[in-house]
Parts: structure tokens; C-alpha cells; sequence
């Protein structure tokens, strides 16, 4: 069974301090933005975690193995490098939804993402260490079939984008809904979902929805294992061997 740890980090405050005292400029919030998700990519990824830009406002991360502590210096370490702050909400559960649901939940009873004094929450417990377990967390790294011969090579940039985020809405949607997973677009043609125990037959299905749904091939390599990286790199190993033998998903334990 999977019990997926996810830390909701969300800036403080954000809404109102893009537009005060006037709207500031759409550049340096969007260089403010990217800087703020590579900081987090490394400040959780230097911790074996996994971190996607979401909306980059809320970047959703996987923290198995990281305690309220590290949690903390991430959150302080933030609050010195940038002209906001960000409030870290943690949540547990087998399903990744759920962990998600509870995370949120977590900053919604703090305040709104718009309250001036709700500030740096750090709200949630993670997985003791006595509770862990190399099956906590499955990683799927989705990736378009192709991509480079049928799109990249074919059509201009921005037709190619709409096929791939096609494929990636349809791919999202389904995973939420059908098996409480959250899936993540992560650049080029790739996917990477953070699932629940899903076994193979549920990678076939959703593969072929997809495909029915936006007529996107997709391929997935999945992993196991106690922390993001380990599950992710296991995932991607899986997805080389996809490659190899044609298939189309690929488990790697
Ligand atoms: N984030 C991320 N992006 C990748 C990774 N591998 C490839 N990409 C991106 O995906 C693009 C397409 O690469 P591939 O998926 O290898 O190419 P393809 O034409 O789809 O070929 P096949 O996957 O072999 O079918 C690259 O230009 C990269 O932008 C990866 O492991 N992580």
C-alpha cells in the first residue's frame, strides 16, 4: 500500500502584493515565479523529494522522508531569498488525493491565501520514521510516443503544444478521477504522476483512454520505493525499457 507525503507550499499573500501599491511588472513576477520553483526543486530535491510547479503560486511537492524540521528550513530559507513568504502545509494519506486534500486543507483553516496575517504556517505531521515503509511511494513517468517525429519535427511550436497538453489534460483528469493520482507536466513530452497502488491493467486503461479520448499515445514507466527520487529514478530506468522492447508500460520492481 502507498502513503504518499505531500507538502503543499503556497506564497503568502501573493494576490494582493502582484497589484500593491500598482500592478507590478508581468516579467519580474514570472522571473520571481521560475526562481521560486527551481529553489524549491533543489531545497526539496537535495532532500531525495520530488517538487512540480503546479501553478507555480502552489507548488506541490513530495516530502516522504522529510521531517518538520527540514519542512521549516525550507519555508525560512525562502523567507530570506525572496520578497514574499510561503506558508508549507504537509498531509499524508495512501491515496495522493487524499494527502493533497488534507494538505489543502490544512492552509484553508489557517486563512485565505489572501489574509495579510496569515503568514509562514507550517500546519501537518509527517510519516514517522517507524511508519515507513519501500512501498510508500509509486511514481509513474508518463511520455508521449514519438513526440519528436509526429510533432516537434512535423508541425510549428505551438501546434505541438496544444497536442501535448492535450494529451497531458486528458492524462490528469483521468488519473484524479479514476485513481486518485496526480499527475504533473514536467517539460517536452513528459508526465510525471505520483499514483496510488495502481497495477499494470490500470496503466493499460489509462493509456487507452487517453489514446480514445485526445488520440495521444502515451508509453509509462513506474516506480516503487520509500522516496520520491528513488521511486522516480526507478520509473524512468522502467521507461528505458519500454523503449527496448516496445512495450507500453513497464514496471520496475
Ligand atoms: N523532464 C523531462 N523531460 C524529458 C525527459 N526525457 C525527455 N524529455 C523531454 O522530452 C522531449 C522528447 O524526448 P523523447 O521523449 O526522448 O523523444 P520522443 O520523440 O518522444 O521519442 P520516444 O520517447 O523514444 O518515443 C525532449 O526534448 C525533452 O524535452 C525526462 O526524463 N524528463
Amino acid at each position: 500500500m502507498t502513503n504518499t507525503q505531500i507538502a503543499l507550499i503556497q506564497i503568502d499573500n501573493y494576490g494582493p502584493w502582484t497589484t500593491t501599491p500598482e500592478p507590478r511588472r508581468e516579467v519580474d513576477l514570472q522571473t520571481l515565479q521560475s526562481r521560486l520553483y527551481a529553489d524549491v526543486s533543489q531545497l526539496v530535491g537535495n532532500r531525495e523529494g520530488y517538487a512540480f510547479f503546479a501553478r507555480f503560486d502552489n507548488l506541490v511537492t513530495v516530502t516522504n522522508g522529510l521531517d518538520r524540521e527540514a519542512h521549516r528550513l525550507i519555508q525560512t530559507s525562502l523567507a530570506n531569498r525572496y520578497p514574499v513568504t510561503a506558508s508549507i502545509s504537509i498531509g499524508v494519506d495512501p491515496l495522493p488525493i487524499e494527502a493533497l486534500g488534507a494538505a489543502s486543507r490544512g492552509l484553508q483553516e489557517a486563512g485565505s491565501a489572501q489574509d495579510s496575517k496569515r503568514r509562514e504556517i507550517l500546519s501537518g505531521e509527517p510519516l514517522s520514521e517507524d511508519d515507513r515503509t519501500d512501498e510508500d511511494l509509486q511514481i509513474a513517468h508518463f511520455d508521449v510516443n514519438n513526440a519528436t517525429e509526429k510533432y516537434t519535427d512535423e508541425l510549428n511550436e505551438f501546434d505541438t503544444f496544444i497536442n501535448i497538453e492535450q494529451g497531458y489534460a486528458e492524462l490528469m483528469r483521468h488519473m484524479r478521477m479514476a485513481h486518485d493520482s496526480l499527475s504533473f507536466f514536467v517539460g517536452g513530452d513528459n508526465v510525471i504522476a505520483v499514483c496510488s497502488g495502481m497495477d499494470k491493467s490500470d496503466y493499460h486503461e489509462t493509456i487507452e483512454h487517453v489514446r480514445d479520448a485526445v488520440d495521444v499515445d502515451l508509453k509509462v514507466g513506474v516506480g516503487r520505493a520509500r522516496t520520491a527520487q528513488q521511486a522516480g529514478m526507478e520509473a524512468k530506468h522502467a521507461l528505458e525499457e519500454c523503449r527496448e522492447n516496445g512495450s507500453l508500460v513497464e514496471l520496475g520492481w
